[in-house]
C-alpha cells in the first residue's frame, strides 16, 4: 500500500498519529480491545470487532461457495442477482465491479427496478442477504423472487441463498423452508462485513477472485495493527477526524474515486453511518475527478483520493488493492470514532426514518400534502416556506437555507439502472451553492448516509425526489405494494429530517426526465 500527506497537514497530523503510537491504539484494535471506545460502548464494541480477523476466518467458507458456484454453472446459472440493504450490498458490489463481473445488485424497491430484477429467471440464482434478517426492503425483494420463480414453474429453494447471521428470523425461517444458508459472523456490524459472508457469498458465486481478495486484506493486518508512524490507518483516522479547519476541524471530506468503481459508496456507509451521531461526525462527499468542490475545495473540507499522485489539491492519496482499502478503512473508522470519542459501532438514528415509514404505511394519510404544483412537479416543503409558487422559487427558497457550514443531499428516490442522469444534480449544486453536495438512490442511502444526516452536525440542507413508476408490484403477503412502499419511505424520512429541525424540499416529478430537465434548466 502507498500513501502521500500534502505537507501542509503533516505537521498539524503528526502530533495526533505520535500520540496513537503512544497509546498503542493500532495494536489494541488488532487485539479487538472492546473498552477502546468507552464504559458506554463497551458491550456493542464487545460484540462488533469480529472484522480485524475477517480476513482469516473467513477462508474457510471458500470451498463451500465456490462448491455451489460449480453447481450452478453446470445447471446452466449464469445471472446472478443480490437482494440486500447497507452493509449487506455495497461490498459486493464494489468487489465484483472491480473483479469486472457481473452481479445485479437490487438494493432499492422502487417498483421498475424491482420488475427488471425479476427477468431471465431460468438462468437466474439470487442472494438473498441480511444479517438482522428483518429488514423490510430485503424482506419484500425475497418475497418478490418468490413469486417470480414460482410463476415460472421454478422452486424458490433451489434457486435462493441465503445470507444471514445465526439466529437471526431469517435464518430460522429460512433453514425451516430449505434455503440453502450461509451464516455471517455475528461478532462483526453490516457495514464493517466486507470480508465475511456478506462479501464473499455473492462477490464468489458470481465469479470474482475472493480468495485473492482475502489474502491481499490479510498481508496488510500486521501493518494496521502496528504501533508505528508508518502505519496508514492511523494517519487516515486521524485526517477523518482532527484535519483542522478554521471551525474546528474538518467535518467533511471528498473522496475522490475514479478508480475503483463503488469503493466511495462503500467508504461512505462506513464512515457516516459509523462517524455521524450526538451531533458530530464526518460526512463522505463522494466525487469524481471533474466535481467542482476539487476546483476549490471549501475550507472545512478535505480531500482524499486513491491515485498514488498528488496533484496539489488532495489532503491524502491512499493507493492499494480492493483487500487492503477494505482492512484500512474499517481500523482508519474506528480510529476516528476513538479520536472523536464516538461509539463507531451503532446506528441509533436509522431507526428513526424506519419508524416513520411503517407508521405511514398503517395509515397512508399522515403524510403531509404538497405546497402547490406546477407543470407535472408537486413541491412541498419541509421546515421552511417557499416564496413564490414556481419550481425557481421552490428551488432558490431551498437555497437560501445554505449556510457556510452547510451541505446539500439529494435524495433520489428512482429507479438507478433507468435513470443515471440525476446523479448530474449533484455537481450543478455543487456549482450553484459553492458548498459540498452528497447525492444518494433513495432507499438505499437511508441505510447509509442516512444515520449521519440525523444524527451528525445539523449542517444539512435536503433536495428529495420522487416520482412516478411505470407500473406497480404487490408484495406477497403483505398489505403493501412496492410503490406504497417507497412512497411511504420518502414521507417518513422528510419527516424525521424535519423534526430534526432541518429543511428539506421533496420535487414529485409526473415525469421523471422531463422533471429533471425543468430542474436542471433553473439550476443552470
Ligand atoms: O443486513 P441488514 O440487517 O438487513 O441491514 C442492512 C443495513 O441496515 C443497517 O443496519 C442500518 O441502516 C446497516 O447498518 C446495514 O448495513
Amino acid at each position: 500500500m502507498k500513501f502521500e500527506l500534502a505537507t501542509r497537514n503533516h505537521a498539524a497530523l503528526t502530533a495526533v498519529v505520535e500520540s496513537l503510537v503512544e497509546q498503542n491504539i493500532a495494536s489494541r484494535i488488532a487485539a479487538k480491545d472492546h473498552t477502546l471506545w468507552g464504559p458506554a460502548a463497551e458491550s456493542e464494541a464487545s460484540i462488533r470487532l469480529g472484522w480485524v480477523t475477517s480476513a482469516q476466518d473467513s477462508v474457510a467458507l471458500i470451498p463451500e461457495i465456490l462448491e455451489l458456484r460449480d453447481e450452478f454453472r453446470n445447471q446452466g446459472i449464469s445471472r446472478f442477482v443480490l437482494c440486500g440493504m447497507g452493509g449487506s450490498s455495497l461490498a459486493p458490489e464494489v468487489i465484483t465491479k472491480t473483479a469486472g463481473v457481473e452481479l445485479v445488485v437490487l438494493d432499492s424497491t422502487a417498483p421498475d427496478q424491482v420488475a427488471a430484477a425479476l427477468t431471465s429467471l431460468e438462468k437466474t440464482a439470487v442472494v438473498v442477504s441480511s444479517k438482522s434478517g428483518s429488514t423490510v426492503e430485503t424482506d419484500s425483494q425475497k418475497r418478490a423472487f418468490e413469486t417470480a420463480f414460482r410463476a415460472n414453474g421454478i422452486s424458490p429453494t433451489d434457486r435462493i441463498v441465503i445470507v444471514t447471521d445465526p439466529g437471526s428470523p431469517l435464518d430460522q425461517a429460512s433453514r425451516e423452508a430449505g434455503y440453502r444458508v450461509f451464516n455471517a459472523d455475528p461478532n462483526v456490524g453490516g457495514r464493517y462485513s466486507a470480508l465475511t459472508a456478506f462479501g464473499i457469498v455473492p462477490s464468489g458465486l458470481a465469479g470474482a477472485d475472493i480468495a485473492g481478495l482475502l489474502a491481499a486484506a490479510q498481508q496488510i493486518s500486521s501493518t494496521l495493527g502496528s504501533d508505528s508512524l508508518d502505519n496508514p490507518g492511523l494517519w487516515l483516522g486521524a485526517l477523518l477526524a482532527k484535519t483542522p479547519s478554521p471551525q474546528g476541524f474538518k467535518d467533511k471530506f471528498l473522496i475522490e474515486t475514479d478508480q475503483l468503481g463503488g469503493f466511495g459508496d462503500w467508504a461512505e456507509q462506513l464512515v457516516a453511518e459509523s462517524t455521524g451521531k450526538e451531533q458530530k461526525g464526518v460526512l463522505p462527499v463522494v466525487v469524481t475527478k471533474s466535481a467542482p468542490e476539487l476546483a476549490n475545495i471549501p475550507a472545512d473540507t478535505l480531500s482524499i483520493s486513491f491515485a498514488a499522485e498528488i496533484s496539489g489539491s488532495e489532503d491524502a492519496a491512499f493507493e492499494g488493492s480492493l483487500g487492503e482499502l477494505f482492512l484500512l478503512w474499517e481500523y482508519a473508522t474506528v480510529i476516528a470514532g476513538y479520536l472523536q470519542g464516538i461509539n463507531p459501532f451503532d446506528q441509533p438514528n436509522v431507526e428513526s426514518a424506519k419508524i416513520a415509514a411503517r407508521a405511514l404505511l398503517d395509515s397512508p394519510v399522515a403524510a403531509k400534502a404538497a405546497d402547490f404544483a406546477v407543470e407535472g412537479v408537486a413541491v412541498t416543503s419541509y421546515g421552511f416556506d417557499v416564496q413564490g409558487d414556481t419550481l425557481a422559487a421552490a428551488v432558490q427558497s431551498l437555497l437560501d437555507k445554505v449556510g457556510e457550514q452547510s451541505y446539500i443531499s439529494v435524495h433520489t428516490y428512482l429507479n438507478r439502472a433507468e435513470y443515471p442522469q440525476f446523479e448530474q444534480l449533484r455537481d450543478l449544486l455543487a456549482k450553484v451553492s459553492g458548498r459540498p453536495v452528497t447525492f444518494g438512490w433513495g432507499p438505499r442511502f437511508l441505510h447509509s448516509t442516512g444515520q449521519y444526516h440525523k444524527g451528525g452536525p445539523r449542517q444539512g440542507v435536503f433536495l428529495q425526489i420522487t416520482g412516478e413508476h411505470g407500473h406497480d408490484l404487490e408484495i406477497e403477503g403483505r398489505p403493501f405494494t412496492f410503490g406504497t412502499l417507497i412512497a411511504a419511505q420518502a414521507a417518513g424520512d422528510a419527516q424525521v429530517l424535519l423534526d430534526n429541525n432541518l429543511p428539506v424540499l421533496s420535487l414529485r416529478f409526473s415525469e421523471p426526465l422531463s422533471g429533471l430537465e425543468q430542474l436542471k434548466k433553473v439550476l443552470g
